[in-house]
């Protein structure tokens, strides 16, 4: 099977984590777009959706599935993303697509974070994939030494990206994520930094891993 099956097996699978009658939380990337066009078969049971980004509230009313505002809305059942890397713990490494805060914000609603991935997405210790961070653009270049002072780590800016919120985004390469929770935790409290993309307090309860021989389902 082809990376891009893997992706829409996984976002098929995930139809089965949809409440009726309920409001559901979609995340953002290539992933979500397969997912997005599975909820589409299923519209007419759903309220609608609240979405992470420009883009997956596009494909969203594309499809015409009301898209409500995080504001409108205290909790939801579940909250649907994918990954750029996840650990046996279901932590990740997120904002691949640039999304990342209002992935965040959007999964802090979310009674349950469902993670969509093929198998390439799960490592051992995350920092293989560049560590996403958004950052306010005057404090750029101040939390880039701030990490390699840290943690040896490589920051560079993500050039021509400006994110949904109108700021950057500094790729951070050369990290061993051992502990998730901590280098959350210190990272988000930087003068600067809006969110690093490392979910350990919002980690996933499910991870949907598209492989060659189907979908696993892991529990956390
Ligand atoms: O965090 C994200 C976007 O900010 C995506 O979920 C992550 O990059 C995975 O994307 P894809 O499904 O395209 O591999």
């Amino acid at each position: 099977m082809t990376q891009d099956e893997l992706k829409a097996l996984v976002g098929q699978a995930a139809l089965q984590y949809v409440q009726p009658g309920s409001v559901v939380g979609v995340g953002t990337g290539s992933t979500v777009n397969k997912f997005i066009d599975a909820l589409a078969t299923v519209k007419d049971t759903i309220r609608g959706a609240v979405s992470s980004s420009v883009a997956s509230t596009a494909r969203l009313q594309a499809h015409g599935i009301p898209v409500f505002d995080a504001a409108e809305v205290t909790s939801i059942p579940v909250y649907i993303d994918g990954a750029d890397e996840i650990d046996a713990a279901g932590n990740m490494v997120k904002g691949g697509g640039a999304a990342l805060t209002r992935e965040k914000i959007v999964a802090d609603l979310a009674e349950r974070f469902i993670c969509i991935a093929d198998e390439s997405k799960l490592v051992d210790v995350m920092g293989r994939f560049p560590l996403p961070v958004e950052v306010i653009p005057m404090a750029a270049a101040q939390v880039a030494r701030r990490f390699q002072a840290a943690y040896g780590g490589d920051a560079t800016l993500r050039q021509g990206v400006v994110t949904d919120n109108g700021n950057h985004i500094l790729d951070v390469r050369g990290l061993q994520i051992t502990d998730p929770l901590a280098m959350e935790t210190e990272v988000n409290q930087w003068p600067g930094v809006v969110t690093v993309g490392i979910f350990a307090r919002h980690k996933a309860r499910v991870c949907l891993l598209g492989t060659a021989s189907g979908v696993r389902t892991i529990t956390y």
